[in-house]
């Protein structure tokens, strides 16, 4: 059954914006064909607000400031830099998403938001830097630059070695009033960029902090304000999986959220990819159980449209 006129927080993967070529041709590329996807909603009647990643786009941003750091172009510090992927990024959703309104003779808005995140300054996460960042190095590469600065890398589920940065939890949105009247208007909003701008209030002013927030939890964060009726989370798998990559792996469809905190509990998602996921998912729909949340791919959003595909993530029975 086709459900409509839903208000949609969608949060992009990584693999909707960059793959391997970091070019901006190939990003925009990439964002075209995403906005071929994130249309059917509106095909569908839905109301959406898009947010995405930042990860490997601020990290390459920080080298390109380190590289060209002088007295006269001083590098900019990262709460800069994620405003600045929340710009370039922002900028290619529009235009994708313009494009393939227009293909489809639909008559919509998109903007961009620039957007603060406000975080605990006190958050544990300051002390303790998780969120990977920029391109991948060997072990070696990443023990060298260790060396050099105080930067500090880790190895991110297998994948190799990046950057990390902390990542607080956030504590509100700044902007997510204008947010749900931008989409009480009817307008397409892309919001919480990287995560958002982290940000933290000090004597009555607002602050940015050297951080990244995750874009799942900041997603989550926003769908619990605008009160959504759902939280998408588009990754690179249709579903998650109990066992994943083992013999005996198991697809989740429609799972409550007791059901996801046993499965936590057993160590089935790994942290920094399909943990942070789960655990934002669980969150939405705890705080506000009239929520669902879905864990899927792009190329699944027909069974988002009629929420019977994916990953459902629903509130416990009372
Ligand atoms: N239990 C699991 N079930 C499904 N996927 C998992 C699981 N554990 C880890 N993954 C991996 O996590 C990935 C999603 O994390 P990641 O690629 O970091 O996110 P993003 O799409 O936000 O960039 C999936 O594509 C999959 O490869
Ligand atoms: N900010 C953030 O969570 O980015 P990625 O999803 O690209 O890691």
């Amino acid at each position: 059954m086709e459900m409509k006129n839903r208000k949609i927080v969608v949060a992009l993967g990584g693999n909707a914006i960059l793959s391997t070529d970091a070019s901006a041709q190939a990003q925009q590329d990439a964002l075209k064909s995403t906005a071929e996807y994130l249309v059917k909603f509106i095909e569908n009647g839905d109301d959406i607000i898009i947010s995405h990643g930042n990860g490997p786009q601020v990290g390459n941003l920080l080298l390109q400031q380190e590289a060209a750091n002088s007295e006269k172009n001083p590098a900019m510090p990262l709460d800069t830099c994620v405003a600045m992927t929340q710009g370039s990024i922002g900028y290619w959703l529009q235009n994708a998403m313009d494009q393939v309104l227009s293909d489809r003779q639909l008559d919509k808005e998109v903007v961009s938001l620039v957007t603060q995140v406000v975080v605990d300054e006190n958050d544990a996460a300051f002390k303790n830097p998780s969120k990977p960042i920029g391109p991948f190095l060997t072990q070696e590469e990443a023990e060298k630059e260790m060396q050099q600065s105080d930067a500090v890398f880790k190895e991110d589920a297998g994948r190799g070695w990046r950057k990390v940065v902390p990542s607080p939890k956030p504590v509100s949105i700044k902007e997510h009033k204008v947010i749900d009247q931008l989409v009480e208007a009817g307008v397409i909003t892309v919001t919480v960029g990287g995560g958002g701008i982290p940000v933290v209030q000090r004597n009555g002013q607002v602050e940015g902090v050297e951080a990244v927030i995750d874009k799942d939890f900041a997603s989550q964060k926003l769908a619990e304000l605008v009160k959504a009726d759902l939280l998408v989370v588009l990754t690179g798998v249709d579903n998650v999986y109990v066992n994943y990559n083992k013999p005996d792996q198991k697809k989740l469809e429609t799972v409550s959220v007791s059901e996801m905190k046993q499965y936590i509990k057993e160590d089935q998602f790994a942290a920094g990819s399909m943990l942070p996921k789960v655990e934002a998912a669980i969150q939405f729909v705890e705080g506000y159980p009239e929520g669902k949340a879905i864990i899927t791919s792009l190329e699944n959003i027909q069974g988002v449209l009629t929420e019977e595909g994916g990953t459902i993530i629903t509130a416990d029975k009372a």
